[in-house]
């Protein structure tokens, strides 16, 4: 029988006697903990009280339901036994104070993400990034979440799915643990994650069609094109409206995610967080040699000028990737071509 390492031990070799890797996973395991907790209660789901029921809006303009509250004060309670200073959160409009004197770190986090999905018994998740304290007396815990994703030191997605799974980078790959919902344990099942490189699958809402710019329109106009258009390829489409499960399922089997800007009201930079949702997905998704990007900059070079800072993010398969900032850089890359192919339109064709 395969034996599995648990995440503590896991994170406890690669630490060694390293103060800040000491830091670093035991702020991961404190996270994964609540987790368990997390996975607890919606599995339960009504049996647990009226998770999905709205409270108000959050920091953002977006609808707080009772989980996504429940979820970010579980995960800070317990990061008060952590080395972490503050906590960036989405449902927080400033970063919360955990060990503000002593801390070394700190954590960006979406405590819950994909809340719509919690009464539709879909996947959601828990998206978390981890940096360092800056050095220096001005510094300010603000600006300790204002850091580029190139300064992230670990990165995870906790999905609450079928499995309960945490997927997990300190640099040095992707490493995707399952829950034993018996042990109350995440195991290690996956040490290096590599993204298959040529599954044709695109996931996009395709219900803002109208609202996207040329370069995304005409992306998905070649997919959808299929043999007949210039990718000569059939596409598959899937669109989860649930961020980590989308992740998760580029990492097992390939493709590409997009979330554009696009014209409507309060989307002019996309829909998801650059500091706690694209900068860790970005790193994850690096790791396991895919790409992340705006459209035309790498995601994790970017610098935040807010905690709640939009973002388009677009990710996946890297020559996906590639392929989609030629199309924002270089327009005549799909323009030269659109004779051959008849008018373009995701109705006209
Ligand atoms: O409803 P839309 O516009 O398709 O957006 C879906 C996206 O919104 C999100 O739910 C945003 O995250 P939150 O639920 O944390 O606000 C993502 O998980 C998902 O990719
Ligand atoms: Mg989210
Ligand atoms: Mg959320």
């Amino acid at each position: 029988m395969t034996t599995f390492i648990g995440l503590e031990e896991h994170l406890k070799t690669w630490a060694g006697a390293d103060e800040t890797r000491r830091g670093i996973a035991q702020t991961i395991v404190s996270i994964a903990g609540n987790g368990i907790a997390i996975a607890e209660l919606i599995a339960a789901g009504p049996l647990a009280g009226t998770l999905g029921a709205s409270l108000g809006e959050n920091a953002d303009g977006d609808t707080q339901k009772e989980l996504d509250v429940r979820a970010h004060e579980m995960i800070a309670a317990g990061l008060k036994e952590t080395p972490v200073a503050y906590m960036g959160s989405e449902e927080a409009e400033e970063p919360v104070a955990i060990n503000p004197d002593t801390g070394t770190l700190v954590v960006a986090i979406d405590p819950l993400d994909g809340s719509s999905n919690i009464d539709t018994n879909v996947s959601v998740g828990t998206i978390f990034s981890i940096l360092p304290v800056q050095p220096g007396s001005d510094r300010t815990p603000l600006g300790d979440f204002l850091q580029p994703g190139t300064a992230q030191l670990a990165a995870g997605i906790i999905v609450y799915g079928p499995q309960t799974s945490l997927v997990l980078t300190v640099g040095a790959g992707t490493q995707i643990y399952i829950l034993d919902r018996a042990n109350r344990r995440f195991l290690l099942v996956r040490e290096k994650v590599e993204i298959p490189l040529d599954k044709p699958e695109y996931a996009i809402n395709a219900s803002n069609y109208r609202f996207w710019d040329e370069p995304v329109r005409a992306y998905i106009d070649d997919c959808i094109a299929g043999e007949e258009g210039p990718r000569a390829t059939n596409f598959n489409m899937r669109w989860i409206a649930s961020l980590v499960a989308e992740v998760y399922r580029i990492l097992a089997r390939g493709g590409i995610f997009l979330y554009p800007r696009d014209s409507r009201k309060g989307y002019q930079r996309g829909r998801l967080r650059l500091v706690y949702e694209a900068n860790p997905v970005a790193f994850i998704v690096e790791q396991a040699g895919g790409g992340a990007t705006d459209g035309t900059a790498r995601i994790m070079e970017l610098k935040p000028g807010e905690l709640h800072e939009r973002v388009p993010l677009i990710f996946g398969a890297r020559p996906k990737i590639e392929r989609v900032i030629r199309y924002h850089t270089e327009p005549h890359s799909f323009v030269d071509r659109a004779p051959l192919f008849g008018k373009r339109g995701l109705f006209r064709m």
